[in-house]
C-alpha cells in the first residue's frame, strides 16, 4: 500500500503558495522523515495528507484511490501539542474510545495507566496526554500515521517510550510513520528515509 500526494497545491486564503504541484510517497511499513525550515509548510502539507485541509490542486490517494472522508480515517495525524487536540469536556476514557477501543496490551505498551481514564484533560501531565492521542490514533484500521513533532514537548524518557511502541505496532502491522521533526537527532534515530520539504515541490515552482 501506498499514501501519495499528487500535485497538490495548498495556500491559506490568498496567502502566497505554501506547496504548489507538490509529489510525495510513502510506503506501507516506511518511517519516512520530513525536514525542512521553519514555517515552510511540513505542518500544513502532514494536515492536507490526513485530510484535515482540503488541497486547492491535485489529490491524496492510498492505492491510487481518493481518501474517503467518511468513517474511521485510515491516515492519522498526532500534533505537537496534545491539549489541542483533545476535547477538554472529555473525560480520557471518552477521548480515547472516541474511533475505536483500545485494548489493554496497546494501553501498557503506551504506559497508559488506567487510573488515567477517569480524568479530565486538564488533570493530565502533557506526555500523560500525548499517550492518549497516540493510542486513539492506532486503531486496526490505521495505515499511515503522521506524527508532527510528536514527542517535541516530552521529556527524553517519554519521548523513547512512545517511539518504541509506534515503532513496534508500525512493523507489526506493517504502518507507515511520517516523522516531521527538527530534531535531527530523532529524526536519524527513527527513519529509514529522509526528505527535505522542497524536495517535495517540482523545479521552478513559483510560491507567489
Ligand atoms: N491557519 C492558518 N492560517 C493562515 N496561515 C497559517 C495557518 N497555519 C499556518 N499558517 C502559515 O503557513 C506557513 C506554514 O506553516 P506550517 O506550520 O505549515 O509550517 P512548518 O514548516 O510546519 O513550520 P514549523 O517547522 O515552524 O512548525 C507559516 O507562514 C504559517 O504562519
Amino acid at each position: 500500500m501506498q499514501l501519495e500526494a499528487n500535485h497538490v497545491s495548498f495556500r491559506y486564503g490568498t496567502q502566497q503558495w505554501l506547496f504548489r504541484q507538490a509529489n510525495f510517497t510513502i510506503h506501507a511499513g516506511e518511517i519516512l522523515g520530513l525536514v525542512g525550515p521553519s514555517g515552510v509548510g511540513k505542518t500544513t502539507f502532514g494536515r492536507t495528507l490526513a485530510g484535515y485541509e482540503t488541497p486547492y490542486e491535485g489529490t491524496i490517494t492510498l492505492d491510487g484511490v481518493p481518501v474517503s472522508t467518511q468513517g474511521y480515517q485510515p491516515i492519522q495525524l498526532v500534533m505537537q501539542h496534545p491539549e489541542k487536540a483533545v476535547n477538554p469536556k472529555w473525560k480520557m476514557r471518552k477521548t480515547l474510545n472516541e474511533g475505536w477501543e483500545p485494548d489493554e496490551a496497546l494501553l501498557a505498551k503506551l504506559g497508559i495507566d488506567q487510573k488515567w481514564l477517569n480524568r479530565w484533560p486538564n488533570e493530565l501531565s502533557g506526555g500523560e496526554l500525548q499517550r492518549f492521542c497516540v493510542a486513539r490514533a492506532l486503531g486496526p484500521d490505521t495505515r499511515f500515521l503522521i506524527a508532527d513533532e510528536m514527542t517535541t514537548m516530552l521529556d527524553a524518557i517519554t519521548q523513547a517510550q512512545i517511539w518504541h511502541a509506534v515503532l513496534e505496532i508500525a512493523k507489526e502491522r506493517n504502518m507507515g510513520v511520517l516523522v516531521i521533526s527538527h530534531d535531527q537527532h530523532l529524526i536519524h534515530r527513527l527513519c529509514t528515509r529522509i526528505i527535505d520539504f522542497n524536495e517535495l515541490l517540482d523545479h521552478g515552482m513559483v510560491r507567489t
